[in-house]
């Protein structure tokens, strides 16, 4: 399959940048467990990627849970904080956003966290490596960001930061999750999809590119710099 050239490329955050979906994972089975529930892989599937207000209200509500809302974000608030600030990154993440940081090639966070979710996850360990953005977009957390994952505004509006204004067909988005795939579809652009392995093989068709990990990724496959060695 023959993919377009590209000159902007847009990365998701969480489980591509960041190992933090495990975190996540982490977390959110030591809240349910009290109540005798399983945080399966099945049910995290359809949340990953969404605003963290609406994944709040599906794992309450598919688990019925008997808590409110705002009592399971309180909780998860309390797991975050432990748990985050030890977000290890993913293999070939810190390779890929230094090269196109050499060669300036113009990239932008589009993460459906909100800042303060960011800030736990980064401020610790990898403030040096996000500063490499100048661009971000927190979903989770800005008003521009009307509709979060699978609806595309996340990336429309990460896009339009970048100087020259961008066509969408000129971005390159970098997701781990199915929900960002059909974001980055419905925006227009072309995505390049790093799955959990027990994604099943299907949820991932609507992707341009599927590898299994970032260290695979060849930049000159959509017309960016190639790595030198
Ligand atoms: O197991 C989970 N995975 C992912 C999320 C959600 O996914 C978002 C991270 O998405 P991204 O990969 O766009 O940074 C978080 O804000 C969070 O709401 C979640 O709640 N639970
Ligand atoms: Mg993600």
């Amino acid at each position: 399959m023959a993919f377009n050239p590209v000159t902007h490329v847009l990365f998701d955050m969480d489980g591509l940048i960041l190992n933090t979906e495990e975190l996540y994972t982490e977390a959110f089975q030591n809240i349910v467990s009290r109540y005798g529930k399983n945080y399966t892989f099945e049910l995290k599937l359809k949340l990953m990627g969404l605003q963290s207000l609406e994944t709040a209200k599906m794992i309450v509500s598919e688990l019925e849970l008997p808590m409110t809302i705002e009592e399971f974000i309180e909780e998860s608030n309390k797991q975050f904080k432990l748990l985050f600030p030890e977000a290890q990154l993913m293999p070939g993440a810190k390779r890929l956003i230094e090269h196109f940081h050499q060669n300036n090639v113009p990239i932008g966070l589009a993460t459906s966290s909100s800042k303060d979710s960011y800030d736990l996850k980064v401020t610790k360990h990898h403030l040096e490596l996000f500063d490499l953005f100048p661009y971000k977009t927190f979903g989770s957390s800005d008003p521009e960001v009307k509709n979060g994952k699978p609806h595309p505004d996340i990336f429309l509006v990460s896009a339009k930061k970048f100087p020259g204004n961008p066509k969408p067909e000129q971005c390159l988005v970098f997701e781990d999750a199915v929900n960002g795939v059909t974001a980055a579809k419905a925006a227009g652009m072309q995505v390049v999809m790093v799955p959990d392995p027990r994604v099943p093989k299907e949820l991932t068709n609507d992707a341009t590119l599927v590898i299994n990990s970032l260290l695979d990724f060849k930049p000159e496959l959509f017309g960016l710099p190639p790595f030198k060695f």
